[in-house]
């Protein structure tokens, strides 16, 4: 059985994660850590009876207690680095949705990982779709290289623009080599109206509302014609399948898997 801990547990991916770890026969809930919340059986956040799994604030406390194999952790950009290293210094394998941390955190975190021979998994996209939609968008890219993306995300997402458009950028990039786009002559007239510009002129546009659960299109041109890739996630058990093969994979590595496609397409 793989013991495992969920960091965030009250948070909208926290409450999903509790309930698939709780329903995985090869895996048992042995701790929940949130800064919310605390002294309450997490059995109800996903709409269940009691558990006998309380919500603690002290995640140390939690993995010294539950010496657990797996912390799944989808918290907030500011904290997430620090639960990280958290957990690798007690020996436990990080599985991390959080989104945004900064280049040189993750740096710090492949350094410890392999120093301390441990397994971690950090993928800003869990949703095969999305894995895909990446995938597709790096092979129309090397055809068609003008590019720009659009994500579209709940109105409560604290970083912008997401993970998954920060990753699709960088894989459009890589894919089409030196190619620039854009006109240095154009005028803003609304500063940010053209969006975050990427490397090489890609553009990234972030849009917030109510009613969205998380989405993203790819949009290429070219000559008399455009091309559209899209994902919706319209639910978070859209995520549940890669966070359940993540935790059973990281059980097998040794440093930091940085994106899922690692995972799925060996
Ligand atoms: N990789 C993926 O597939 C996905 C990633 N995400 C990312 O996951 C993260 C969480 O998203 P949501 O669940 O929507 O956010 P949320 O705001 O609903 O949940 C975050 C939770 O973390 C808790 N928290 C804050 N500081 C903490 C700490 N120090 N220790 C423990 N818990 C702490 C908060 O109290 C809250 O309950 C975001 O970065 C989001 O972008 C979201 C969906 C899918
Ligand atoms: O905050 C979210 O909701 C999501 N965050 C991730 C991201 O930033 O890409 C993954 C997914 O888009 C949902």
């Amino acid at each position: 059985m793989i013991r495992v801990v969920v960091t965030g547990a009250c948070g909208r991916m926290g409450r999903e994660v509790l309930k698939t770890v709780w329903q995985a026969e090869d895996m048992v809930l042995v701790g929940a850590v949130d800064v919310r919340g605390e002294g309450q059986d997490v059995g109800p956040l996903w709409g269940a009876p009691e558990v006998g799994v309380t919500l603690q604030g002290d995640l140390e406390k939690v993995l010294a207690e539950t010496r657990p194999d797996v912390m799944v952790d989808f918290t907030t950009p500011d904290v997430v680095a620090e639960n990280i290293k958290t957990a690798l210094r007690h020996r436990v394998r990080p599985v991390v949705g959080t989104t945004g941390m900064s280049s040189r955190e993750l740096e710090e975190i492949r350094a410890l990982a392999e120093e301390l021979k441990l397994g971690c998994v950090i993928a800003p996209n869990f949703a095969i779709g999305a894995v895909l939609m990446i995938r597709f968008a790096a092979e129309a890219a090397r055809y068609l290289p003008h590019v720009e993306i659009i994500e579209l995300h709940h109105d409560q997402k604290l970083d912008a623009p997401s993970g998954t458009a920060i990753k699709t950028a960088e894989v459009v990039a890589a894919a089409r080599g030196d190619f620039r786009q854009g006109l240095p002559t154009e005028v803003e007239k609304i500063p940010g109206a053209r969006g975050g510009s990427f490397d090489g002129g890609i553009r990234i546009h972030s849009v917030r509302l109510p009613g969205l659960v998380a989405h993203q299109e790819v949009i290429f041109g070219g000559l008399g014609q455009t091309l559209s890739i899209r994902h919706d996630s319209i639910s978070r058990e859209s995520f549940m399948p890669g966070v359940l093969l993540a935790i059973r994979r990281v059980m097998h590595l040794e440093g930091v898997v940085y994106g899922l496609e690692n995972l799925l397409f060996e």
